[in-house]
């Protein structure tokens, strides 16, 4: 008869993505697609993931803010969204992810209505570094996107006038059914 081989214990999420980060290096189980001309292109899940999981790390350089305001001034608008801010030790920082360099991370868009996740900061040889962790479980084919949080992104205002379109258009459906002979 075959022994029963030891399970595996799973790698910590935490200590996964401080791994990946060591090695600069994604994770396998994603891919990356064109959407459509407006949203360009975006990261999609190929296999399932698990509500807590590491999925990809937010890939820069990790700049000040004194460096950030320089780059804005010369950066393109397409560029300047590449920035993303966090705080450590009461300072304020940025990664800058302009560069294209075939990481994952920097191709995640946003979802402030449902994200499936979302990012977290970790250290990794006492050096800050940005990753996504699944906040619910992820289906292969699913979009992956998190909320870059409270700004005026104009994507944003773009997809609410197209529902106050929607919604308007409703109305004037119900009031055709209601009131056929005005
Ligand atoms: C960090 S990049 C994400 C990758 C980008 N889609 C690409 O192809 O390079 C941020 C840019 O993606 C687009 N984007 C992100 N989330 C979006 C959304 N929910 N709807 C439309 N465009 C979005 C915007 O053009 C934004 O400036």
């Amino acid at each position: 008869m075959a022994s029963a081989r030891p399970r595996r214990a799973k790698i910590k999420p935490r200590e996964e993505a401080a791994h990946f980060s060591s090695l600069c290096k994604d994770k396998d189980g994603f891919d990356v697609k064109f959407i459509n001309s407006f949203k360009g292109r975006g990261v999609f899940s190929c296999r399932p993931f698990q509500n807590g999981d590491f999925l990809i790390e937010y890939r820069g350089e990790v700049i000040t803010k004194s460096e950030r305001e320089n780059r804005q001034k010369v950066y393109h608008n397409a560029l300047k969204v590449f920035m993303f801010d966090f705080r450590l030790n009461g300072q304020e920082l940025y990664v800058d992810a302009a560069k294209e360099d075939n990481s994952l991370g920097r191709l995640v868009n946003d979802d402030h209505v449902n994200p499936n996740c979302k990012m977290k900061l970790i250290k990794v040889d006492g050096k800050p570094h940005l990753s996504l962790f699944a906040l619910k479980d992820i289906s292969p084919g699913e979009e992956i996107a998190y909320d870059y949080s409270d700004s005026d992104w104009p994507w944003r205002c773009k997809l609410l006038s197209s529902q106050i379109t929607i919604v308007s258009w409703a109305g004037l459906m119900q009031l055709i059914i209601c009131c056929p002979h005005n």
